[in-house]
């Protein structure tokens, strides 16, 4: 992974997420708007050439599952038509390398807007956290849109959507007592994700404003839900 080309822009794109998903939503014109439980969304209101591309970010707090297993199956593409229930089509068209991938996705029609497609990179990797005394580290997913000649945006068949999404997670145990061995009870995963999304092309902002506010909440509930569903029988994968 680290001679190809995209290699520099992967790097540091996913490292500026990652810088970005740990500022908290203290400055910067963050609004909650939607909660559920220990989840928290702030959104602020953005527009590019009058178009919404509102970025968001989600604060969440899921016990039973570590970051690590939160970001594999957020980075996986054989279980990710088993909870991404807003995609229609997903194929890998590149492998960079195991944790790097080239997705090329098509989104459901949200009626009135004209249907999209998403070409993206995504790369996993896990950070040392240098400020964690428990030691456990930051396990990172970032999406970023990319070109590719094989599949031209705008094929006149969908509008090509740009996105940067990250989902940052970070792994809390509470030890059991006695030294006892550390059960999924014992755990708690810290999530952020951040998404920007452009529509590619114009949306009402009404409408568009209001599948975001439907939509975000239900894919991170579940996703999480999904992850938490999956593991519970499995070993711990720290
Ligand atoms: O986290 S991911 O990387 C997971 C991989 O799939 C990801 C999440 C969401 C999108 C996405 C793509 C298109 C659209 C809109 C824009 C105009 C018409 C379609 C939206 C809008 C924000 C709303 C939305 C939010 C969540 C789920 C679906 N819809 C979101 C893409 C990637």
């Amino acid at each position: 992974a680290c001679q190809h080309r995209l290699w520099p822009e992967i790097d540091r794109i996913s490292m500026e997420q990652l810088r970005y998903a740990r500022l908290g939503v203290g400055e910067g014109g963050w609004q909650l708007f939607a909660e559920d439980g220990e989840m928290k969304m702030y959104k602020r209101e953005e527009e590019v050439n009058g178009m919404v591309v509102d970025p968001l970010k989600a604060c969440h707090m899921v016990r039973g599952v570590t970051g690590h297993e939160m970001c594999h199956y957020f980075f996986s593409p054989d279980v990710r038509m088993d909870w991404e229930t807003t995609v229609e089509q997903m194929t890998v068209i590149e492998t960079i390398a195991e944790d790097t991938l080239v997705f090329l996705q098509v989104h459901k029609r949200i009626w009135p807007a004209s249907q999209r497609d998403s070409l993206f990179w995504s790369h996993m990797r896990q950070v040392p956290d240098h400020n964690d005394r428990d030691g456990h580290d930051i396990w990172i997913v970032c999406n970023h849109s990319t070109e590719n000649p094989d599949f031209p945006s705008n094929n006149g068949k969908f509008v090509r959507v740009t996105l940067t999404v990250c989902l940052v997670c970070q792994t809390f145990i509470d030890p059991p007592k006695d030294g006892a061995q550390i059960v999924r009870d014992n755990i708690t995963c810290k999530i952020t994700y951040c998404s920007v999304v452009n529509p590619g092309g114009w949306a009402p902002a009404s409408v568009l404003r209001a599948v975001y506010k439907r939509e975000y909440p239900k894919f991170l509930k579940r996703f999480t839900a999904y992850v938490i569903d999956q593991c519970k029988e499995k070993p711990i994968m720290f």
